[in-house]
């Protein structure tokens, strides 16, 4: 998909950004009609009315439908961890994508109550990308191949697609990104990820704040700091929210390091994330601030912090009864049952 054998590799991805397609609104419009005359009070479904709409405009079809769901988690190793922003050792990192893979995780379990597909994406784990303090994360080059890479969590065709991360200090990474995008104070984006307090909460206060202060005069270009300050797997999200918007292919994030990924796209392009929703909210106290930004409304907030996918996971359930419910209910006229 990004092959032009002139320019620079950001021009690819800037041209795919500049071809999104929008929602077919000739489907969602149909589903709405439809929607209208099914069998309880205007609107007494709430938001799973408005999701079964959004679903029927981005698959095209006036009754939509999930049968194969995947959680695509994307896992890359960072060089700022050696900084001690995060009570936990990298080597995690591979011990969890070991863990996914045994299907002993959480998100395994989840994805087994939705008959969700896990895919588990392994980003050079062990070649951590550079210091964001000190270094750039990835050249252009590089940085343009992970997003290429991350397109493929459409390989086998999902139709809804659901992302997760795995990343021991990739909350620091996802914190600078937003500072970088944002601006306002660097303690304003840090919070606990795993779990930090006290002193590694100020080295990780320390860490955002020097890397954007590194990045100073590039912040204006959302695809620079995601290359100077973000991560493989941020990188590779990005690339896989772009392929799905070009395939028509609804997308579902999760929490704060996702939605990391998600930002950058929306500061390139105001609709970029037209196609997505929000699984849930995270206890990353700065999530809820992002999402607001963002103009997205999480579906679940459940106090989950634990990425790896599991509260994108956890709202396909959601999503699924509210196709249910659009697809087989009857309507006022099938049921017998008398309008208002
Ligand atoms: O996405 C979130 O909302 C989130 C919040 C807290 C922690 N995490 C996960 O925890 C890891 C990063 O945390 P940390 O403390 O090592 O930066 C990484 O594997 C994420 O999946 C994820
Ligand atoms: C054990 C563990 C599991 C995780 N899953 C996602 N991020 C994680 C971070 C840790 C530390």
């Amino acid at each position: 998909m990004l092959r032009s054998a002139t320019g620079l590799p950001f021009d690819d991805i800037r041209n795919l950004v500049a071809q999104m397609p929008g929602p077919d609104l000739a489907a969602r419009a149909a589903a709405s009609a439809r929607q209208g005359q099914l069998v309880k009070p205007p609107g007494a479904l709430g938001r799973l009315e408005e999701i079964a709409l959004f679903i029927a405009g981005w698959q095209g079809r006036e009754i939509p439908q999930v049968n194969r769901p995947t959680v695509a988690v994307f896992a890359a190793t960072h060089g700022v961890a050696g900084r001690g922003v995060s009570p936990y050792p990298s080597e995690v990192t591979k011990q969890m994508v070991a863990t996914f893979t045994a299907g002993k995780a959480a998100v395994n379990q989840i994805c087994g109550v939705f008959g969700a597909g896990l895919r588990v994406f392994d980003l050079a784990l062990d070649l951590p990308t550079p210091d964001i303090v000190e270094q750039d994360a990835l050249t252009e080059a590089e940085c343009a191949a992970t997003m290429a890479f991350g397109m493929e969590a459409l390989a086998g065709e999902p139709d809804l697609l659901c992302l997760g991360e795995m990343g021991i200090g990739n909350t620091t990474v996802a914190a600078a990104i937003f500072h970088g995008l944002y601006g306002e104070d660097a303690a304003d984006w840090v919070g606990p990820g795993t779990g930090a307090t006290g002193e590694v909460l100020e080295r990780k206060i320390a860490a955002v704040r020097a890397a954007v202060v590194r990045a100073r005069g590039h912040l204006d270009d959302p695809l620079e700091v995601l290359r100077k300050l973000g991560g493989r797997e941020v990188a590779a999200m990005a690339g896989a929210i772009l392929a799905a918007r070009m395939q028509r292919v609804p997308v579902v994030l999760d929490g704060y390091v996702v939605t990391a990924a998600a930002a950058v796209l929306k500061a390139l392009d105001p609709r970029a994330l037209d196609h997505c929703l929000a699984g849930h909210v995270s206890a990353e106290p700065a999530h809820r601030r992002v999402l607001e930004r963002l103009g997205l409304r999480p579906l679940l907030d459940l106090d989950m912090r634990l990425g790896e996918g599991s509260g994108a996971a956890l709202s396909i359930g959601v999503i699924k009864s509210a196709l249910a419910c659009h697809g087989g209910m009857a309507t006022f006229a099938e049921a017998g049952v008398a309008g208002a």
